[in-house]
């Protein structure tokens, strides 16, 4: 088992950071009746599904990480059918719902309605603590279309004494406000470099080895503030034995975004654009996310932007972040973003060299 799953906390107490989240979790948890939908929000690797799971832990009992991987067939009023998979325990499912692409409306409403109407848990649960309604998980709501989210509105209402829900995804933004006012946000930011030294010190050390203070704040300053990413940057250095002077290692698709950014910076052109889009064909057949992809993108070109540039560069990858989340085809809106960096550039080399 990778360390990442090996050592991620199960229960509340162990939560080591954001301790104002976990006293607000603990807080719901000792009065579940009251609990509302909630909506777990942040950057991807600042740790919103482990607190999940260890609320799940507080509500139900141990019996919430006895997981099974399931695979349910939905069938649409057009008779055609969604495969699915999703984790289950007694009390909870998790689904990650945008997996059923155009038909997520009919597996929303289908999984709610299904699990609101079975058994009770009061009749299966041998603990006073475990809180009396089910639970539905649903991971990247952002993915939902917008026909499933407003069934999801309707489906969230209708069942809420007998379920409840727990959405997440990275940003909030993405999904309908009358969903998201019927639900308690929680923000999980992403954790500081300190916080996230501290996680690997103390993995490393349960995993019985030393890991050098400096060595623990290279991996933090170079993973993103995503702490999946450090502790696996972290399994992976110790096979080499974590001395001090140990570079961190940079993944194979940094480098190739980093190579994009230079060609890019060096030369504009149609020729150029062309052949940046063979490049980002290549990372999403590899399956780097098109997200990941602008954002490794825009950080590699910011490292060596003159200020001035810096805001409109900026400005214009939420503009085609946004398009990516809306649209469906990424590669348009990745080339499109290229096409207008390119632009800027350009326009940038001519003005400065209007001014001689
Ligand atoms: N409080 C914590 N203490 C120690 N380790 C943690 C903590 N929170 C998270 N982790 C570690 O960080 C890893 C990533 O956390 P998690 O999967 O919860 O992030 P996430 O925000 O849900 O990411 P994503 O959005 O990409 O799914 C976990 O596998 C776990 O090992």
């Amino acid at each position: 088992m990778l360390w990442v799953d090996e050592y991620r906390p199960t229960k509340l107490e162990d939560l080591s950071y954001h301790s104002d989240i976990t006293d607000r979790l603990q807080a719901l948890a000792q009065n579940p009746d009251s609990m509302p939908h909630l909506f777990f929000y942040g950057p991807s690797g600042a740790g919103k599904k482990t607190r999940i799971n260890c609320l799940l832990e507080a509500l139900y009992g141990p019996g919430a990480r006895k997981l099974k991987l399931d695979q349910r067939t939905f069938t649409t009023p057009t008779n055609k059918t969604v495969q699915i998979n999703m984790v289950t325990s007694s009390y909870h499912i998790e689904i990650s719902p945008g997996d059923a692409g155009l038909n997520d409306r009919f597996v929303v409403q289908d999984i709610i309605k299904e699990i609101a109407s079975n058994q009770n848990i009061s009749a299966m649960s041998s603990t006073k603590k475990t809180a009396l309604f089910k639970t539905v998980v649903l991971v990247e709501v952002d993915r939902l279309s917008r026909q499933a989210q407003a069934a999801l509105r309707r489906t969230m209402e209708k069942y809420a004494k007998t379920c409840r829900l727990i959405l997440c995804c990275d940003s909030m933004s993405k999904v309908m406000e009358p969903v998201r006012s019927r639900c308690l946000g929680i923000r999980v930011p992403a954790p500081t470099h300190i916080e996230i030294s501290n996680v690997l010190i103390k993995t490393a050390r349960r995993t019985e080895h030393t890991l050098p203070e400096e060595v623990a704040s290279n991996i933090a300053r170079s993973c993103d503030r995503n702490l999946r990413r450090a502790i696996l940057m972290l399994e992976a250095m110790s096979t080499q034995g974590l001395t001090k002077d140990q570079p961190v290692p940079v993944t194979d698709w940094e480098l190739y975004i980093r190579q994009i950014a230079i060609d890019i910076t060096k030369e504009q052109s149609p020729q150029r654009l062309a052949a940046t889009r063979e490049k980002m064909y290549e990372l999403l057949v590899n399956c780097i996310p098109p997200t990941i992809v602008l954002k490794t993108l825009v950080r590699e070109l910011l490292r060596n932007l003159d200020d001035t540039l810096k805001p409109s560069v900026v400005e214009w990858a939420a503009f085609y972040e946004h398009r990516i989340a809306m649209g469906s085809k990424e590669i348009f809106h990745l080339e499109a973003f290229v096409a207008k960096y390119m632009a800027l550039y350009k326009k940038y080399l001519n003005d400065l060299f209007d001014d001689f």
